[in-house]
């Protein structure tokens, strides 16, 4: 009956973490695969504001009913205050459709069902290189996927002038996949002057962006990641815009994600959400009920807003920390080496532009895990591994 299917080869990201837990090299093993961050201690974290606000859900006993199948409305305004800014005036207008979804994942997934049926001829293009699954989802959905130059190795910058003008050959309705601060797996984001040039050229060609934020905090700040949505917006562009709280919240297994969609008047945007919320129903149907409200309540609640900001801002700056002491300690032991890119770089990954065999000698014989393309989640260094990660990197570089 099967025989025609082929083997699921594995994800070269989730993948890693079956393979890290099996190793069992306990008292040395570095995971720097998933993007997931951990403590100084090497621990996931369970955010102080999550645990207050588990504690509010939690007493008295709430029932598990189906959420609508766009989510809980204050999840819904929680998603389109922390990406258009807190009044924003598209909001006001009503000008955003907005849906909780499975994760950021479940956002793109649908963005790129709803795409595909009511843009039939769109074509999606994607930051070379760029998250795996961008290509697997929208591949998924049936849309022919290609490939936009971005990242330059030469200069661990932007080829920008070449990422324009393949952006101006494209056609009306094609998309444009971005990601607006903390590009994974690169760390290497376009500077606002860059946004401001490649947002004019979508719209004089009139592509449709598809801006995904999985890292918002880990750049600069809450808003500084979000330049890009609202210069989007503030150009009259129709956006889709996928945001995560996986990372941010901490909360990767609740599966707490939003996908909103700006649009050019309310009534478009109502007819949008409609659609929306028919496509979540053809795949879902609606969205899970403790996630959704974790984030109401963080979100929606001053103190514990301003609470998950500050840990959040704890998260980023322990990146940061790590991201000088592994470049200081391999300066030291490769002085001849340019390894200034770890600060260069921001958010949660470096492209460290290790070659897959070095990547596969550092598991094998280290035991430092790290995804094949040479990208390493920073968030999994600290002081007790920095020092044996920077060693075991200079070896293999040698
Ligand atoms: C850019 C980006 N977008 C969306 C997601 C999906 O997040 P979700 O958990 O569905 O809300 C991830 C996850 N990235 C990490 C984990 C993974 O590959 O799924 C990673 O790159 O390691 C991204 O890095």
């Amino acid at each position: 009956m099967f025989e025609h299917v082929t083997p699921y080869a594995g994800d070269p990201i989730l993948g890693l973490m079956d393979k890290f837990a099996g190793d069992p090299r306990g008292d040395i093993k570095v995971n720097l695969g998933v993007g997931v961050y951990y403590t100084e201690d090497g621990k996931l974290p369970v955010l102080e504001c999550v645990k207050t606000a588990e504690g509010r859900i939690a007493n008295p006993p709430r029932p598990r009913g189906y959420l609508p199948m766009d989510g809980l409305a204050g999840y819904k305004k929680a998603c389109q205050e922390l990406l258009f800014g807190k009044d924003s005036q598209v909001g006001k207008d009503g000008r955003v459709a907005t849906i909780a979804t499975l994760g950021g994942s479940g956002a793109l997934k649908v963005g790129a069902d709803f795409i595909h049926e009511w843009f039939p001829n769109a074509k999606c293009y994607v930051s070379d290189p760029t998250w795996g699954n961008h290509i697997s989802i929208f591949e998924g959905a049936g849309l022919e996927v290609g490939k936009y130059p971005y990242y330059d190795g030469a200069t661990i910058g932007v080829k920008f002038d070449e990422m324009c003008a393949f952006l101006n050959t494209l056609n009306e309705n094609d998309v444009v996949l971005l990601h607006p601060c903390c590009h994974n797996p690169t760390g290497v984001d376009l500077s606002n002057e860059q946004w401001d040039s490649v947002l004019d050229i979508i719209k004089d060609k009139k592509l449709i962006p598809f801006m995904d934020i999985a890292y918002q905090g880990f750049g600069d700040d809450m808003d500084g990641d979000a330049y890009a949505i609202r210069l989007a917006v503030e150009k009259g562009l129709s956006v889709f815009v996928s945001n995560s709280f996986s990372k941010n919240l901490s909360l990767y297994g609740e599966r707490v994600g939003g996908l909103s969609v700006v649009a050019p008047t309310k009534e478009e945007a109502d007819v949008v959400l409609g659609q929306l919320k028919f496509t979540v129903r053809r795949i879902y149907s609606s969205p899970p009920s403790h996630g959704n409200a974790v984030v109401d309540t963080v979100m929606n609640d001053d103190e514990l807003f301003n609470q998950w900001v500050g840990e959040v801002y704890e998260m980023r700056d322990r990146i940061r920390q790590m991201r000088q002491k592994l470049q200081d300690v391999l300066t030291e032991k490769l002085p001849e080496r340019d390894f200034s890119y770890f600060t260069k770089q921001r958010g949660m990954f470096s492209f460290t532009g290790l070659t897959a065999p070095q990547v596969i000698r550092l598991r094998d014989e280290f035991a430092i895990y790290m995804v094949e393309n040479g990208r390493m989640c920073v968030a999994g260094l600290n002081n007790a591994n920095v020092e044996y990660v920077a060693n075991s990197m200079a070896e293999v570089l040698k």
